[in-house]
């Protein structure tokens, strides 16, 4: 029964997604100043994790489990692989939902946006909370589109563990090596979730295998499935060496709650019995390889007979492993036939970890605090440490922060912390040590100009943008310094359309999108010098400063637009101290408008060599010299436009493979191989991204709508002189 919780009405638009993952960033201890809200929450929510009748105290279970029984998770995969069906069951099976939704119904608990159920994806992450056998588990479903990448980038850097999740009839596909990359830079352990096992094509050794050479991860079997594609029925659980078979006898529409576990035996499995005892050894030695104290054990007692090896046993090894990220355990099940949620949960709270293994605990004091469950919300007085909450009105946040409610109190903490780990830190910790890991923002690669119905609605974009910022900075915004014209710089031609409608939709504002651009870079072929003077007074005070630069060319690794900037010796020491952020300012501005289209440069060094400048001359004309300066150093170099291309891969059957070639070769792309995924063919090459605009539409044409692609960044590569004038001819209106 719904518990009675008195009506809360909340102004959906001040909980933002930004608050959910701000929030994400401090795992909080907090005090909740007010008392406890009332909440009214509108879904069909069969009961909250812990809450019953009006019982403040029950209510306080959910704030306050024990961190040790607390899992927080994140859903990640490639496109459409099945993160939010999966989610889905999830939430029923563990008794939060009372209905199971449906994706292509746009129906379920975490796709609540209005774009998300039109359109069958995911575009920001949802949070939700339940309770699985003890266990409380916040989990966070992701988007797979890569457009929306940093949604997943910004909730692996606070999540404890992850499920990545495949379909098995394509094994790991292009944007699963992204999010791959995104938990090994997080260090987030994970358990892989073979899910579409009911699917034409699928195969388990076939996933499997795809996982070990292309993830160069170690996969732990702890299932073999029990038939394939239509005969997929169940699987067997290796570790305790049970069948487990979900209700066949019921007609098709099974909810899948009902499962049957029962051993293996000689009588009647005698081929699964064999094949799951090899299954067992290999994953016994396999364990034994990875973790000493666990081979020690295997050697002294079972070395005769590894039947013997108990579950107990195999159960903190595989969870050992898991968590040092030495190897991965690897389900399946089909979410949609309602098979393996279940074995999926248990190995979630018995193999990931608990916040207490990997946090960091901080005191907060937060006016109002709020769990979250997708779209809803309940008010709640307190949280312990590795929970995910939500709070409201901070004015000055934004994804990524670490929020403490002093400095002072951050230091006091962070202390605590080491003393408690036994590492007393000798000098004093600068609050900037504090900061937990930021997000790595992406740079966008689209951009467009998008303007209001009128000037007085001007202010409410400008109001509209700044919010969507703040939640999603892998957006961003600027003003054409020539125009005037706002300029919207996205990820990808879906991400721009979703905040156009997003615009639309929650602030009732009408824009006008100009034609999608591409954001291209600029670099130097050579060396130039300039000097450059600022000579100015300001009231009583003269500001004058001269100063010199050399710009060079300096190919970088990554395609970042980040100086390197080099001083001359002869710059006096006390003169970098007081001017050094001045200049690299002034260098950073000088970067980010390049002289021949105004885009970011890349790949340039720029040496200070000399800086003369009459006393009491301001920073800030220190800055504006410099970046003048530099500006006219670039000018006078040979100049060149870099142009982002992209990583492709086209999923297509072979019968429209040829067209798709054929196509690609008319857009100036390169194919490095074309793989063989199932009854599918998969190309894998590189193309420039000018090539790719509205390249859905024309490969859903080519294939009959069979085909899919995914088109991540890959670097910047230079014009040639032909194509680089024809651009040049265009932006200045001569083509
Ligand atoms: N055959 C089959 N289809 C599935 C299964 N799980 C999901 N699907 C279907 O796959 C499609 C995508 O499912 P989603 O759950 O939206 O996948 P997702 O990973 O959340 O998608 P994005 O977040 O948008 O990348 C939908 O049409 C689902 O019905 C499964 O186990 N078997």
């Amino acid at each position: 029964m719904l518990t009675k919780l008195k009506k809360f009405i909340m102004n959906q638009q001040k909980v933002s997604s930004l608050h959910i993952n701000h929030m994400y960033s401090c795992r909080t201890t907090v005090i909740l100043k007010g008392l406890i809200s009332q909440v009214f929450l509108r879904r069909n929510y069969s009961s909250l994790p812990g809450v019953t009748e009006n019982d403040v105290k029950s209510l306080r279970s959910i704030i306050n489990p024990s961190i040790s029984k607390i899992r927080n998770i994140g859903i990640m995969a490639h496109i459409d692989a099945g993160k939010t069906t999966t989610t889905e069951r999830i939430l029923y099976y563990s008794g939060y939902i009372r209905s199971l939704g449906d994706v292509d119904d746009g129906d379920t608990v975490t796709d609540f946006m209005a774009q998300e159920r039109e359109r069958g994806i995911t575009i920001q992450s949802a949070a939700v909370t339940f309770d699985w056998k003890g266990y409380r588990v916040n989990l966070i479903d992701t988007p797979g589109h890569v457009d929306f990448t940093l949604e997943v980038e910004r909730c692996l850097r606070v999540l404890d563990g992850a499920v990545a999740v495949f379909d098995a009839s394509a094994g790991v596909e292009a944007q699963t090596l992204t999010v791959w990359r995104q938990a090994d830079k997080h260090h987030v352990p994970r358990i892989c979730f073979l899910n579409k096992m009911d699917k034409t094509g699928a195969s388990f050794n076939y996933a499997v295998d795809s996982i070990r050479e292309k993830l160069k991860t170690k996969p732990l079997l702890l299932q073999l499935p029990i038939g394939e594609a239509k005969s997929f029925k169940g699987l067997v659980d290796v570790v305790t060496m049970e069948k487990v078979m979900w209700n066949t006898h019921t007609s098709n529409h099974d909810d899948g709650k009902h499962f049957v576990r029962e051993p293996l035996t000689e009588l009647k499995d005698p081929e699964l019995l064999k094949e799951a005892k090899e299954a067992r050894n290999a994953l016994i030695e396999q364990i034994a390889d990875l973790d000493d104290e666990f081979a020690d054990l295997v050697l002294g007692e079972f070395i005769e007979n590894f039947d013997l090896l108990p579950p107990e046993k195999l159960h903190p090894a595989i969870r050992k492993v898991t968590v040092a990220q030495r190897a991965v355990p690897v389900l399946c099940g089909s979410a949609l036939k309602n098979k393996g949620i279940q074995p999926l949960l248990d190995a979630v709270t018995m193999y990931l970890p608990s916040p207490d293994e990997r946090s960091n605990e901080f005191l907060e004091r937060i006016s109002r605090l709020l769990l979250p469950f997708a779209d809803q919300h309940i008010e709640i007085p307190s949280l312990t440490a590795g929970n995910i909450a939500l709070t409201v009105g901070l004015k000055q946040t934004s994804t990524g922060d670490t929020i403490v409610s002093s400095k002072s109190s951050a230091l006091a903490a962070a202390r605590r912390a080491r003393r408690n780990e036994g590492k007393m830190h000798k000098h004093n910790m600068e609050p900037g040590s504090l900061l937990l890991a930021g997000v790595e923002i992406p740079e966008p690669v689209f951009f467009c100009t998008i303007e209001p119905p009128s000037v007085a609605k001007q202010p409410e974009l400008d109001r509209a943008l700044n919010c969507l910022q703040r939640e999603d900075p892998s957006l961003k915004v600027r003003l054409d310094p020539d125009s005037g014209q706002t300029i919207l710089c996205g990820m990808g031609e879906l991400h721009i359309e979703i905040i156009n409608d997003r615009i639309k939709r929650e602030y009732g504002v009408e824009t006008f999108l100009g034609p999608l651009q591409i954001a291209y870079r600029e670099t130097i072929l050579n060396s130039a010098h300039a000097t450059d003077t600022l000579d100015r007074t300001l009231g009583e005070k003269r500001h004058l400063v001269t100063v010199d630069v050399e710009v060079r060319p300096c190919a970088r690794e990554k395609s970042e637009v980040i100086p390197v900037i080099e001083y001359a010796e002869n710059i006096r020491e006390e003169l970098l101290q007081e001017f050094q952020e001045a200049i690299e300012n002034g260098i950073r501005n000088a970067y980010l408008q390049g002289p021949l289209l105004g885009f970011p440069i890349q790949d340039v060094a720029v040496t200070l060599c000399s800086l003369t400048l009459h006393p009491g001359t301001s920073t800030t004309m220190v800055s504006a010299c410099v970046s003048r300066c530099v500006q006219k150093a670039l000018k006078k170099a040979d100049k060149q436009v870099l142009e982002p291309f992209m990583n492709l891969e086209v999923t297509v059957t072979g019968d429209y493979l040829s067209s798709v070639l054929a196509d690609l070769a008319q857009r100036r792309g390169s194919i490095q191989e074309i793989q063989s995924r199932q009854d599918n063919r998969v190309v894998v090459g590189s193309v420039p991204l000018a090539e790719m605009m509205g390249y859905s539409t024309v490969l859903r044409t080519l294939s009959s709508g069979t085909a899919t692609f995914a088109l991540e960044l890959s670097n910047y590569q230079a014009m040639n002189l032909q194509d680089q004038n024809a651009l040049l001819n265009r932006r200045s209106g001569l083509a």
